[in-house]
């Protein structure tokens, strides 16, 4: 080893993605030595206690004293950028000098590390038969064993879907699945993405137009970064961050998986984040890919691009109160207060309660939703002595085809287009309808309620005439030669402008036609106006839009996400097979699956266990929590079809001692105690274990829905794909553990899973 005439002035240490995940593994006093030394190291690298030393045989990997036994491994980057990849016994470093690999990915165009004797020894376990089949002196018979499982790839194939090199040899050599997934647990992670996909038997073209261009398009193009020269834009290209105080490193390894999704964007997320669209633009994917984190780095992007100012010109807004109040704690997580500062975070229906008291400060109206609006629906057809319609179909009218397409007369209602509804009615039948639902409106405005659909149609109405206003205004002055969107509004002397520069949407998929028109009228139609994320797969409100119809036109402005950072393999394909045979939309009129979509971590498979009776069901819940002793309570959930289920469970369990609590919409994240509420409830949420409970036919769905196989095959079918979408929604919600029970007759929607084990 060559000692050098190391600087002296200040440093700046970057942090690669996974040496993370080897630091937290190290003892308690070793990680307190990495803090002392990122910090002593960060002010001066050249420091005689570090004895910084550049390997002998290495051109860019140095080593730096941690303490007496250990020592950081970092990449020389350029005069004083480093790049902490690994931190090591001072014994196995000197023994493995020769093992220890990094470079440039020729394809992807970033940084990797690897130590090859880590992988042989500690992932493939010493003796097995891949790590013997690589040493060269293992018995040819022992490496006929087995058949490698990428037998059918040539080293050059792997190399171009950027497969990291030193790991290549090895990779040809794996035999077992449990080999792999140790890889791919400690390569570097497009490595472990690509060798999983040609595993699941993704034809190769495939793996390469999914997981490996839209990486590579990040380096600019496969070739990227293969002159393997300039090591700091190859650091930025890396899943690497820097580390600027103390903080950031001990909130990354304290924070362990939970606080990596601050630091570590996929490229995909990356580019996604950092992109400037000319208009609306969407992200999609399926559930723990990622999309209300890049949500939020795109908040905080947009932010960190505005001038100075102690306004709110970004709106970020999601479906419900719980899910808003979430995302205000991750963005002060990321962000600190300033980001905060400029962004306005309310739920889409307070939004609009807001838009709405605005315009009516008087109105002392109390908002209802669906379930709600549809007990007053059934209520009225009591009072009524009955009807030929019945309140769900009633209900839906109203919402869908009245407020929905804001019909305002009798003589409106006779002409509406009601497209999209199954069951077709006749003139008289629309006079009927008509005349019950002025009753209904009648009835809501006597005991002094207001729907939520009601407030966001009218908000919706009132910010056009808002918009249509600042644009008249707009044009009039552009005739004049004036400035851009801010106007005095007419007689007020008040400044009337646009609400917002930029917005948000998380959740995308469950708002409504009237929620969108409302946000459309809140931006400028400039570069960057609004970014959603959403799932279809996801729908659980029956709220289909087709966005191009609204004005927010986001064709070739549509990416997806295709990465689980949640959910296991394991329970994804449970969780895959309770959409099996069903089609979902885009949120603009196309159809959109779930193609690509996959995880790279590993785990256990879900149990499906049946009961005879709902009590004896209750205690196959109260069974599988107590197994899940280790694991803290706040971090188990256990999720049912009814409000009275939830009552049960939470009175079973605390009846044996287990503390839980019901989640509703005031009390969720921060409950204490185990999670127990319906399938509504969990949406946006993840746990590490987790208990679908009462999943019986009957149930899930209800019963009562196939009374629209015979009258409504639209709505039936409707019906069936919101039901399975919320089964759907609360399998995805575990990430570790997922537990699904019954009594009685499974679900039709387990029917798919017949292949996985069922236990009794
Ligand atoms: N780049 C990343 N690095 C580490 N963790 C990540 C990353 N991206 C996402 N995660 C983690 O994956 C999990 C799922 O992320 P997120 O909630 O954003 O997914 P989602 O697509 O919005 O899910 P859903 O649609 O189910 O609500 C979270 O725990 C998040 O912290």
């Amino acid at each position: 080893m060559t000692s050098t005439g190391a600087p002296t002035a200040g440093a700046t240490l970057r942090l690669l993605d996974k040496a993370d995940k080897e630091i937290v593994k190290l003892d308690r006093t070793i990680v307190g030595a990495v803090y002392k030394f990122q910090h002593e190291f960060r002010k001066n690298p050249g420091a005689p206690g570090f004895d910084l030393k550049q390997l002998k045989g290495h051109e860019r990997l140095w080593s730096a004293r941690v303490n007496r036994e250990y020592r950081a491994l970092l990449v020389n980057l350029g005069g004083n950028d480093w790049l902490l990849v690994s931190v090591k016994h001072r014994g196995h470093v000197h023994r493995n000098l020769d093992r220890l690999a990094y470079g440039i990915n020729q394809v992807t165009g970033a940084i990797e590390y690897v130590d090859l004797q880590v992988v042989e020894d500690d992932v493939l376990g010493g003796d097995s038969p891949a790590a013997r089949a690589d040493a060269a002196t293992a018995p040819a018979s022992d490496r006929a064993l087995e058949a490698p499982l990428f037998a059918g790839y040539t080293a050059e194939q792997l190399a171009d879907l950027g497969v990291a090199e030193p790991l290549i040899p090895i990779a040809l050599k794996l035999t077992t699945d449990d080999e792999l997934l140790g890889l791919a647990e400690y390569a570097p992670r497009h490595t472990g993405e690509v060798l999983l996909r040609l595993r699941d038997g993704v034809p190769y073209q495939q793996v390469m137009d999914e997981v490996t261009a839209p990486v590579a398009d990040v380096a600019g193009g496969p070739s990227a970064g293969a002159g393997g020269e300039d090591w700091r834009a190859a650091a930025d290209r890396s899943q690497a961050v820097v580390i600027t105080d103390d903080e950031s490193l001990r909130s990354i390894i304290e924070e362990g998986d939970f606080g990596r999704w601050k630091v570590f964007l996929h490229p995909t997320q990356e580019r996604l984040v950092r992109k400037r669209y000319s208009g609306p633009a969407r992200v999609g994917g399926g559930p723990g890919t990622g999309k209300t984190i890049v949500a939020l780095h795109r908040v905080k992007h947009l932010v960190d691009q505005l001038p100075p100012g102690h306004n709110k010109p970004v709106l970020f807004t999601t479906f419900n109160k719980n899910l808003a109040a979430d995302l205000r704690s991750r963005l002060l997580s990321l962000g600190g207060p300033e980001t905060l500062d400029r962004v306005d975070i309310v739920h889409v229906d307070q939004l609009a309660t807001r838009v709405v008291s605005e315009a009516d400060p008087g109105n002392a109206k109390r908002r209802i939703d669906d379930a709600q609006a549809l007990r007053e629906w059934r209520q009225l057809l009591v009072e009524a002595g009955g009807s030929r319609w019945d309140a769900e179909f009633l209900c839906d009218e109203w919402n869908q085809v009245i407020l929905g397409q804001a019909v305002a007369s009798r003589a409106d209602y006779f002409k509406v287009r009601r497209a999209g509804r199954g069951r077709s009615v006749t003139r008289p039948d629309r006079a009927e309808i008509w005349q019950l639902a002025e009753r209904f409106t009648q009835r809501l405005d006597v005991k002094g309620l207001e729907t939520h659909r009601q407030v966001a149609e009218r908000a919706a109405q009132l910010e056009l005439i808002r918009q249509e206003r600042i644009e008249a205004r707009r044009r009039q002055e552009e005739e004049r030669g004036g400035p851009g969107n801010i106007h005095a509004e007419s007689g007020t002397g008040a400044w009337l402008r646009y609400r917002y520069r930029h917005i948000v949407v998380d959740e995308a998929q469950d708002l409504s036609a009237a929620h969108w028109k409302m946000l459309r009228a809140m931006v400028p139609r400039e570069p960057d106006d609004i970014f959603l994320v959403g799932d279809t797969h996801q729908r659980i409100y029956d709220n289909q839009v087709t966005l191009g119809s609204l004005g927010i036109n986001i064709r070739g402005r549509s990416a997806r996400l295709t990465l689980s950072y949640r959910t296991t393999r394991e329970i994804l394909g449970t969780a895959i097979g309770i959409l099996e045979g069903t089609d979902f939309d885009d949120l603009d009129g196309g159809t959109d699956d779930l193609a690509g979509y996959r995880s790279v971590l590993h785990g256990g498979r879900p149990s499906l266990r049946s009961a005879n009776t709902w009590d004896n069901e209750l205690d196959l819940v109260l069974d599988q929590v107590r197994a899940w002793h280790d694991v803290p309570r706040e971090s188990v959930a256990v999720c049912v079809p009814t409000n009275e289920k939830a009552d049960e469970v939470v009175a079973r369990l605390s009846r044996h001692g287990i503390m839980a609590t019901k989640i509703t919409g005031d009390v969720a994240r921060r409950a204490e105690g185990v999670h127990v509420g319906t399938m509504y409830r969990f949406k946006g949420l993840e746990y590490r274990c987790m208990i679908i409970a009462g999943v019986s036919e009957g149930l899930v769905p209800r019963a009562a829905v196939d009374v629209w196989e015979r009258t409504d095959k639209l709505r039936h079918r409707r019906e069936l794909q919101r039901a399975r979408s919320l089964l759907f929604v609360a399998a995805t919600r575990a990430r570790d553990a997922l537990t699904i029970t019954w009594n009685g007759r499974p679900s039709r929607f387990l029917r798919p899973l017949a292949g996985t084990t069922f236990d009794r």
